[in-house]
């Protein structure tokens, strides 16, 4: 068929490269009429590629458009108010409609022809609904804070201009419990309901609870689905299609579900909302906690952001009152927060060359949990046995011949390994460097505590949970269900292990060396600590109150440090406020507002001078661009990675500074050859 005699234009969002300056949807000719939001597959250059039609008038074509190739016409169209959210998220992050949509839908559907599809969605329909009804789960009484929390959040969803509700609540306070019944009742009125949680692994256990909770009111298949990376991508597409038929009702993902194409949605609630991996690290830097509010906002429903340390940001919208504050300071099942003990490590005895990680009194007090039966976690924020190997005779240290960093002696399998690019090398038996055979490990990750740990305290059972140990499927479940089961003494881990985990038995939490992140040039590095610590602190006293209190150890150098000091108290909302003042008086977020510019290049020269350039472009009197510098990690895997910091007072003025720069930046790319790699980052949590 010739080109130009079909009778419709339409406009399609496709993910067209950057470089080539198609950021807007493209036009394409169509024999009918296409509904904005519906699926196609259209040309592009040589290849053919998944395209949302987009919604706005098409402009009279001047020349001869081509064919959208193919229309998922099986599939309903997406909605107006997911294309407004892409589009949102598109301008605010400074990528293009087609880029993100792409980015966001199941990978699956751009592999599948519309015949594939329509066959899945058969497939889809067949499932049918188990047999035996389920019976009524039990749900506990909810205890008085909790009760206002769900009735404040029922007042917000009837209401015609919902406020979004930050619901602070200590460790344990039973969030969970107050997202139930608040989920409860928005599926009671027939809405959807989308749950945010930050970890892949946390949602195999919050899954659970949904379903038991569920399986009556939602006893259909694909009722309750998940939405995660951990998927396969047949899965992935069976559970977000569920989700866009309006099948699934209560959908529990992480940030890429904030996404999800949900007709009837009622009610989103952001779990752990102070979280970094809400955050985006890569493409389309967004972040899934700020477009939920947006989501909610548009579409006037509420929003429940929870944490026991909520993030700055989202405090001081509650001190400003855009946000509503839901106080919960009360653990439901009645134990007590640990008491924290900062243990002062000058008060120890320097004995040369020995580190001291597991201090004897750290010891004692495990051992005594251990005489009593009790659990302990320690954590160590370091995975490896060791971060550097070391060579006494020549200094030879295990660098990275392409990052600029140390590589890690991990002894299980006996290797180096870069943590930024992966680089892996059996560990030498000498010094590369001048073949001394007495090479050692410096310092400690929690491979070399869990073995210092089983040798300090023989007969009891160590397990160690981080990205090495559950590597393969099932481990990590196989590793808490141990846990919570009781066949655990001491739980030695990472970060991983401290959040979100609902552990009955623990009973004293240690954090043997948090003192790194006290004097980061991140000015974000201290609110992560302490959340970090809270959360692990949290951990403890989960289950009825014991004999002896529940305890968490902090060893540090820096007890008087003021961050220690309100953790010792647990007061988050004095330690909030210091910083909030801190932050105002140096103009940082959210009293003003970011944006990075990265650039990657062979040399740092070449990165810089893309950068340097690139700020010549921002003639703005009220818009600050700072001198460029390298990434905390310059160099990854023989690539210099440099950044430039850009602030603006108002977020609407750096928004407007960005749109118009980026076009800018496409053309200025093409003058720096050298550079690889550009992005922008709006926002951005780490600098
Ligand atoms: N009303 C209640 N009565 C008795 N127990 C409750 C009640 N609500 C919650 N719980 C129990 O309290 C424990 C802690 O609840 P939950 O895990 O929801 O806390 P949380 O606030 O999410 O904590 P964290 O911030 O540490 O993740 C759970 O074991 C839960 O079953
Ligand atoms: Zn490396």
């Amino acid at each position: 068929m010739a080109e130009s005699q079909l009778p419709e234009t339409v406009r399609v969002a496709v993910d067209a490269p950057q470089h080539s300056g198609l950021t807007a949807p493209l036009d394409y000719a169509s024999e009918q009429a296409l509904a904005p939001g519906s699926l196609v597959r259209v040309p592009l250059g040589r290849r053919e590629l998944l395209g949302v039609v987009w919604p706005g008038e098409a402009a009279a074509p001047d020349v001869a458009l081509r064919p959208v190739a193919a229309v998922f016409d099986a599939l309903p169209p997406l909605g107006q108010d997911w294309c407004r959210l892409l589009e949102f998220a598109a301008g605010y992050y400074q990528r293009s409609v087609g880029e993100l949509s792409s980015a966001v839908l199941p990978p699956q559907l751009r592999e599948l022809s519309p015949d594939q599809l329509a066959a899945r969605l058969r497939k889809l329909e067949r499932k049918a609904a188990k047999s035996a009804a389920p019976t009524e789960p039990a749900r506990p009484v909810l205890n008085g804070e909790q009760a206002e929390a769900v009735a404040r959040i029922e007042a917000q969803r009837a209401s015609a201009v919902p406020k979004p509700l930050l619901l602070f609540g200590v460790t344990g306070s039973g969030k969970t419990e107050v997202y139930l019944r608040a989920a409860e009742a928005a599926l009671a009125a027939g809405r959807q309901v989308l749950v945010l949680v930050p970890e892949i692994n946390l949602t195999p256990q919050l899954e659970a609870r949904f379903t038991e909770r569920f399986a009556a009111l939602l006893p259909e298949p694909l009722a309750i689905v998940s939405l995660h990376s951990a998927l396969t991508p047949a899965q992935r597409l069976q559970n977000w299609l569920a989700a866009h038929l309006g099948r699934a009702r209560l959908v529990l993902g992480t940030r890429l579900a904030v996404f999800a194409s949900l007709p009837d949605l009622g009610l989103i609630v952001v779990d752990e909302e102070h979280d970094p991996s809400y955050k985006q690290q890569d493409g389309a830097r967004y972040s899934a906690r700020d477009l939920a509010v947006w989501r909610a906002h548009d579409l006037k429903v509420p929003v429940v952001l929870g944490s026991a340390t909520p993030s700055l940001e989202s405090w001081q919208h509650a001190e400003s009152g855009r946000y509503e504050r839901l106080t919960m300071k009360l653990r439901a099942a009645g134990g007590d927060l640990p008491r924290v003990r900062l243990f002062d490590m000058k008060s120890l005895a320097a004995t040369p060359g020995v580190t001291t990680a597991l201090t004897a009194p750290l010891l004692g007090a495990l051992r005594e949990r251990l005489d009593r039966g009790e659990q302990s976690l320690v954590f160590l924020n370091r995975r490896g046995y060791a971060p550097v190997l070391h060579c006494g005779e020549c200094q030879w240290k295990s660098d990275c011949p392409h990052c600029s960093a140390w590589r890690v002696f991990h002894k299980r399998d006996r290797t180096l390994r870069c943590h930024h690019c992966g680089f892996t090398e059996r560990v030498p038996s000498a010094c590369p460097n001048c073949g001394n055979h007495d090479i050692a490990p410096i310092g400690r990750g929690t491979e070399r505590l869990e073995e210092q740990l089983a040798e300090a305290l023989p007969g009891a059972r160590v397990l160690r949970i981080d990205a090495d140990s559950t590597r393969r499927k099932g481990e990590l479940e196989a590793q808490l269900k141990a846990v919570h089961d009781g066949d655990v003494d001491i739980l030695v881990g990472t970060q991983m292990i401290t959040k979100g985990h609902d552990f009955q038995r623990i009973r004293f939490v240690a954090a043997v060396n948090p003192d790194g992140a006290l004097f980061s040039s991140d000015f974000r590095a201290p609110e992560r600590l302490f959340a970090l610590l809270m959360q692990a602190g949290g951990r403890a006293g989960r289950g009825a109150s014991g004999e002896h209190p529940a305890e968490m150890w902090v060893q540090t150098w820096h007890r008087d440090h003021a961050l220690y000091q309100a953790l010792a108290r647990h007061d988050y909302v004095r330690f909030a406020t210091d910083q909030l003042a801190e932050r105002r008086s140096a103009s940082l977020p959210p009293f003003s507002h970011l944006a990075l510019l990265r650039a990657e290049a062979r040399t740092a020269e070449a990165a810089q001078a893309f950068l340097a350039a690139a700020a010549e472009l921002v003639q703005d009197a009220e818009v600050l661009v700072y001198p460029p510098v390298p990434h905390a990690v310059a160099r990854v895997a023989d690539v210099e990675r440099m950044q430039m910091l850009v602030e603006a007072g108002q977020r609407a003025r750096l928004q407007a500074r960005l749109r118009a720069w980026m076009p800018a930046l496409i053309a200025l790319k093409k003058e720096h050859k050298a550079v690889l790699r550009w992005a922008v980052d709006v926002d951005p949590l780490a600098i």
